[in-house]
């Protein structure tokens, strides 16, 4: 049984349709890449993964529950969590305060120790500057933190909207080679990226989205293959 299926979902918002009856699956201990140009519906899609925007139609679930109507705050202890795009921290608060708030559903102190050990442990910068606002942190470093907060409450099933978006080559190395302890660690990652060389060498399988509809598929040495994917990308919208 897969971790995640997606069942013909559609995502309107008012008289947009961003997504337009998609099908998809994730299994256990994949790194899927979730490509597509702007607008094509990438983000619309994890946000509604996670409860974050309401499902039209269509059904989605993981480990075998029904999750399309769930709200974030169930699906986090659930094993699900987003990065969102944008390195959404919250700039006043510290930034063990901004880990703190990945944890929300945690309620044991000891659980929440060992859970910012781990981020820790991933993200030594973020240890040396725990005290710091969020708000003074690198570009980078706000990456890290925002990655880190979805890591607080230790998800099977991780999602990614463009972990690698304004960073400098150095640090996008860094998160791509964060990807990889992830699935290293048994976590299963779904990676929406604008790197598509990078998310397809890290990526075991893909899936191209175009106007709201998934028009390619295949592994990622099938996805890499010249044509497949410009065709989706110049076509898109
Ligand atoms: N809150 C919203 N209200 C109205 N339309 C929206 C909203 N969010 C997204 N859209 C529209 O839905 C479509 C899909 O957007 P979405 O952000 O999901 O695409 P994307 O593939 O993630 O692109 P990007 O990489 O630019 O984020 C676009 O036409 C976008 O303008």
């Amino acid at each position: 049984m897969p971790l995640l299926s997606v069942n013909s979902l559609q995502i309107r918002y008012g008289a947009v349709e961003a997504v337009r009856g998609i099908d998809f699956e994730i299994n256990q201990g994949e790194i899927v890449a979730l490509l597509g140009a702007n607008g094509a519906g990438k983000s619309s899609t994890l946000n509604a993964l996670v409860g974050l925007v309401p499902v039209t139609t269509g059904r989605i679930s993981f480990d075998g529950t029904d999750i399309t109507d769930f709200v974030p705050e169930r699906l986090a202890p659930m094993g699900m969590t987003l990065s969102p795009e944008g390195r959404r921290v919250f700039g006043t608060l510290s930034v063990e305060e901004n880990l703190r708030m990945g944890a929300y559903a945690i309620r044991s102190r000891d659980a929440i120790s060992e859970a910012w050990q781990r981020v820790y442990e991933l993200f030594p910068i973020l240890y040396e500057r725990r005290q710091q606002y969020a708000g003074t942190l690198s570009g980078g470093q706000q990456q890290m933190l925002a990655v880190g907060r979805a890591l607080m409450s230790n998800p099977r099933l991780l999602l990614l909207d463009e972990p690698s978006l304004g960073l400098a080559p150095k640090i996008v190395e860094q998160i791509f080679d964060l990807i990889g302890v992830l699935r290293d660690q048994g976590v299963t990652l779904v990676v929406v990226e604008q790197n598509v060389g990078m998310a397809l060498e890290i990526a075991d399988r893909g899936y191209v989205m175009s106007g709201g509809r998934i028009v390619s598929s295949g592994s990622a040495a099938e996805l890499s293959q010249a044509g497949r994917l410009q065709a989706a990308y110049l076509g898109a919208e």
